[in-house]
Formats: structure tokens, sequence, C-alpha cells
């Protein structure tokens, strides 16, 4: 597909290493002077705090499955329409969820308000002319009854690292960032269990390119790891969808060449060192986002 707006996404589950992914994607955007409306998945959850905690209690109380991962606790109905909307015209609406005093603490400065750490900012229209607009969060793949989110990215990347090695990520960063307690974050993924397994996980067969960083420590026992595995101790695999590879015309020669220590494992797959992560992002998603913003002068 190509387009006058672009929409490119980034997917991934809590914890999975989207945040990162999304400074390779600044570096690519800033050295190639692509100015992005940036929108963060957590400012389409449906509910604050506050309001999550009773709609969480409610559900409990009647036995249904509820979960921040999950279509009755997002609106994915709104992000499918910001998708489609930016497509169309190049605006639409964006606002933050304010995880901690820190970002309560940025918005409030910059909108003169005084928001507390789980809730939202006032909804604001994007600004204009600007080239792309990037998604980083869960749901950038989602498709289910009434919503359809995959069709309106034109680019789809998913941060799928093995289940093990995310759950010692998330478990980390809700610690050490969000002041949470190990136990309170092992019930939670426990919580999102059956939203994750029907609303995570499929989104990333539908994604263009996965990266996924498997460990080569042994994380067996996620819920006992002092450290996360650094880059070096991890490879990542990076798997292009069916006909991928075509239609961005990404050369594998090309990458096994480039990356040092690199090698395919499988006719749609390379491994990479994880610490050439970043290298290989750049090297493979330069050229992309290079198609989209020259698609995107074409039709201009
Ligand atoms: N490639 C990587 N190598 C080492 N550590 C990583 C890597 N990717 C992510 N991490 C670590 O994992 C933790 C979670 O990463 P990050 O904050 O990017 O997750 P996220 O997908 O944005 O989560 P959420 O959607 O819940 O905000 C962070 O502490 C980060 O430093
Ligand atoms: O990981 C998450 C989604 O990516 C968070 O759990 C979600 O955004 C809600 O945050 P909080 O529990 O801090 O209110």
């Amino acid at each position: 597909m190509s387009k006058r707006h672009p929409v490119v996404a980034v997917t991934g589950s809590s914890g999975a290493g989207t945040s990162t992914v999304k400074r390779a994607f600044e570096h690519i955007f800033s050295r190639e002077k692509i100015t992005p409306a940036v929108v963060e998945g957590d400012s389409y959850h449906r509910f604050e705090r506050m309001a999550m905690k009773e709609a969480m209690a409610d559900a409990l109380a009647k036995g249904e499955n509820f979960s921040h991962f999950g279509p009755e606790a997002n609106l994915f109905d709104k992000l499918e329409e910001l998708f489609r909307t930016y497509g169309q015209t190049g605006g639409g609406k964006k606002r933050y969820y304010l995880h901690s005093t820190e970002e309560a603490a940025e918005h409030n400065s910059r909108l003169g308000t005084k928001l507390d750490p789980g809730q939202f900012t006032p909804w604001e229209e994007i600004p204009t002319k600007t080239d792309v607009l990037f998604y980083e969060g869960l749901h950038g793949g989602v498709v289910g009854d009434g919503y359809d989110v995959a069709a309106c990215a034109d680019l789809l990347v998913g941060v799928v690292p093995i289940t093990n090695l995310e759950w010692i990520q998330k478990i980390h960063r809700d610690n050490a960032e969000r002041g949470y307690s190990a136990e309170a974050i092992v019930d939670t993924i426990l919580r999102r269990m059956p939203d994750y397994i029907n609303h995570i996980c499929p989104q990333f067969s539908r994604t263009d390119i996965n990266f996924q960083r498997v460990p080569t420590v042994d994380t067996s026992n996620p819920f006992i790891c002092r450290n996360i595995p650094t880059p070096d101790e991890s490879f990542v695999i990076i798997h292009f969808r069916k006909g991928a590879r075509e239609k961005w015309g990404i050369d594998f020669g090309d990458l096994l060449n480039m990356i040092n220590d690199s090698f395919m494992s499988s006719p749609t797959s390379i491994v990479v060192n994880g610490g050439k992560m970043g290298f290989a992002m750049e090297l493979i998603l330069t050229p992309i986002i290079h198609r989209l913003i020259e698609d995107k002068h074409k039709l201009s």
C-alpha cells in the first residue's frame, strides 16, 4: 500500500521492548529529517487507572476475563479511526496516559494541567505537516469484531522476545520504573494470560517483520532472574512475513555481508547477535522508511 500519509506501527506486549525499539526509529527519523507524529498505545486504553481498578474488581466479582490486553479495556475502534484518518488526511487526535510522576510533571508543565499519574491528558490535535504516523504499543496489529487496526498500517513491526525474557524485562521495568512489587507484576501477567493468547500473539502473524530476542543464558525461572540478559547474552531472530522481503526489496545477501556473524535460520529469517539489533534495525528499516516517504512525495 502506498499512501500520502504513511502509518508505521511497532507492536509488542508489555515489557517486550517496544519503547526501546521506538528509540531506534527516532534515530532513523532524526537522521533522515523525517518528522513523525508519535502515538503511544497506552493512550488508547479505555480507562484511567482508578476506573480500571474498579472495572477489574467488577469483572473479577462476575468471574469475567478483563485486562489491559483485551478489547474491553481499550478503544480499538478509535485506534483504527486514528490510523485511517491519518492515512487519509495527515491529521487525527492523540493523548497520553501518564504512567509515573515524571510523565505527569512533563505533561502538566506543557499543558498547564494538574493531572496525576494514572490519568489521561486531554485529546489534542496531532501537529500539522508531519511525514509519518508512528505508533508504539500493544495493539498496532489487532483485528477483531468491529476493528481492523492491522489493515490501516503501512508498515507493521513486531517486537517479541521469547516469553521468559519478556516477563523478566517486564518485572524489572515495572519494579524499577513504576514501583510495583514483583508479586503484583506476576499477578498482572497471570490475569492477562487469556488476552495475551487471544489478542496479543495473533498480531505477530500479521506483522511485516518481527524482531524476536532470544537469550543465550539460562532464564528457565524468569521469576528469580536478578538481571535482564544483556544484548551480548542474546540473539535476535529477524523474521519477514511471506512476501515482505519482496515487497520492501530486502536482500538477505546484503544483510548477511554487512552484519558480522549473522546467518539465515530459515528462508524467511536471519539471526544476528543481540548487540547488533540496533544496527540491523537501521539497515533494514531505513530503506523501508525511505520508500514510504518517496511514495508519499509521488502522491503529493
Ligand atoms: N534489546 C534489549 N536489550 C536489553 N534490555 C532490553 C532490550 N529491550 C528492552 N529491554 C529492557 O526491557 C525493559 C522493558 O522495555 P521497554 O520499556 O522498551 O518495554 P515496552 O515494550 O515499551 O513496555 P510497555 O509497553 O509496557 O511500556 C526495559 O527495562 C528495557 O531496558
Ligand atoms: O504495561 C502496560 C501497558 O503497556 C500498563 O500496564 C498499562 O499501561 C497500565 O499501566 P498502569 O498499571 O501503570 O496503570
